[in-house]
This record gives structure tokens, C-alpha cells and sequence, in this order.
């Protein structure tokens, strides 16, 4: 699958002031990219287009050639993206078993045995059994993000998307975190494209880009 945006073109208020213009990217599945940039440059908003979550002030995106209708993104977020945050985002009174259990939930997926496709998806990332049912508020910050990966997989979507996954987490953790997203992208054959400031990730990256005087430069 390729994920392509075209002339894509942010700005907040003042079109002067935009944030980028006209990026035409492709993103491929089996790969791994990670988006540098200064604090401020724009990395969130722009993975927040990839995310679904707002739509550019021009450009369109595609998957493979059918176009995403930026006036109806649902159904793009139900059944394409899944998206990795800095804080993780989990239900903490719930179980990890839990969290993933209701991403499934309000999502459209269905499955003949849902049991083991939330135990599959928390054994995938790496969280033992003895974790699964404890209140994510228990586990440690690498745990719980790996929850949230999980969470993210269990939809089985193409493209996942991680705003500084590891800006939370310490060097080994990061390294592991970094490997985890790398299976996914090379085992799994997704599309994982990941925004960040951390040089581990970067070097861990088949593919990098840097958001700098308002243009996306590809260094890798
Ligand atoms: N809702 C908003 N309204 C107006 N300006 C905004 C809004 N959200 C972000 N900005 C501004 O847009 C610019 C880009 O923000 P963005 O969060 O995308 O940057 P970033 O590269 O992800 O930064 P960081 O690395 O610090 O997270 C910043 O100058 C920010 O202040």
C-alpha cells in the first residue's frame, strides 16, 4: 500500500505565515520513517493530517489512487490509520486486556475469536501474561506504551502513526520501543511513520524526514 499526500499546505491563521507548502510525500508499506524538526516547525500538525485528525488548507491525500475525501475522514480513521501518542492515552483504571478490548469495540472490526486476537496483539508487543489483567495504572512507562502499541495493532490498519512515542521513556526503553515499531513495519509490512527529536530513532529509520525552513527535506 502507498500512502501519498499532494501539494499538501498548512497554515493556522495567516496564509503568509504558513506552516509547510506543497509536500508531496509518499509513504510506502514495509518502511519505517521518522519526521525530525525543531520544536514549533509544524511535525504534529502535519502527522495530524496523516492521522485524520484535521484537514490541510490544500492538497489532497491518497491511498494507493483512491483519493481520502478530507469532508468525510471516518471512515479513513476506522478502517486505515491508528495512532501512537507521547502520553499513551490509555483508559489507566482499565487492564491493558481492557484498553484493547475497547479499541475493538468502537471500531467496526470484528472477530470470530476476539479473545485471542487481544492476547495475540498484547503477546506481539512483548507484555507477559502476568501484566495483561493489572490496571495499566501499575505498569511502568515502557509497559504502557506497549499497550497502547498493541492497542494500535489489534485493528490490523496500514499505516500507524506515533507523535514521540518514546519521549517518555529512557535510552533502553526507547531502543526497545524503536525496535518494536521496526517489526511492525518491516514483519507486519505496515506503513509506520514516526514524529520525533530522538536521534536512536532516527538511526533506527529506513527513511528520514526534517521539517526545516517550512520544507520537508528527505535525508535517507
Ligand atoms: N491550534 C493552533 N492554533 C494556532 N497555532 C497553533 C495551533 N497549534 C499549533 N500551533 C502553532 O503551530 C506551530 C506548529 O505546531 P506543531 O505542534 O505542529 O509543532 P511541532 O513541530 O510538533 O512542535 P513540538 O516538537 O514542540 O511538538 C507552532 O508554532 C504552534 O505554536
Amino acid at each position: 500500500m502507498t500512502l501519498k499526500v499532494e501539494n499538501l499546505t498548512y497554515y493556522y491563521t495567516n496564509p503568509e505565515d504558513y506552516l509547510f507548502k506543497d509536500v508531496s510525500e509518499s509513504f510506502e508499506n514495509g518502511t519505517m520513517y521518522a519526521i525530525l524538526g525543531q520544536s514549533g516547525s509544524g511535525k504534529t500538525t502535519f502527522l495530524s493530517l496523516l492521522a485524520g485528525l484535521d484537514t490541510p488548507k490544500n492538497g489532497n491525500m491518497f491511498i494507493d489512487d483512491k483519493q481520502v475525501k478530507w469532508s468525510n475522514l471516518t471512515n479513513y480513521r476506522k478502517k486505515t490509520v491508528s495512532t501512537v501518542f507521547q502520553a499513551y492515552n490509555l483508559l489507566t483504571y482499565m487492564s491493558a486486556y481492557e484498553n484493547v478490548k475497547t479499541a475493538i469495540k468502537i471500531s467496526t472490526v470484528k472477530f470470530d475469536n476476539e479473545k485471542k486476537a487481544i492476547i495475540d496483539a498484547l503477546q506481539e508487543v512483548g507484555l507477559t501474561e502476568d501484566l495483561i489483567y493489572k490496571p495499566v495504572s501499575k505498569l511502568s512507562g515502557g509497559q504502557q506504551q506497549r499497550v497502547a502499541i498493541a492497542r494500535a495493532l489489534v485493528l490490523n490498519h496500514e499505516v500507524i502513526i506515533a507523535d514521540e512515542p518514546t519521549g517518555n521513556l529512557d535510552e533502553e526503553t526507547t531502543n526497545q520501543i524503536v525496535e518494536l515499531f521496526k517489526e511492525i513495519a518491516h514483519k507486519d509490512n505496515k506503513i509506520v511513520i514516526i514524529v520525533t527529536h530522538e536521534s536512536e530513532v532516527a538511526q533506527a529509520s529506513d527513511v528520514v524526514y526534517t521539517l526545516r525552513h517550512r520544507k520537508f527535506e528527505r535525508s535517507a
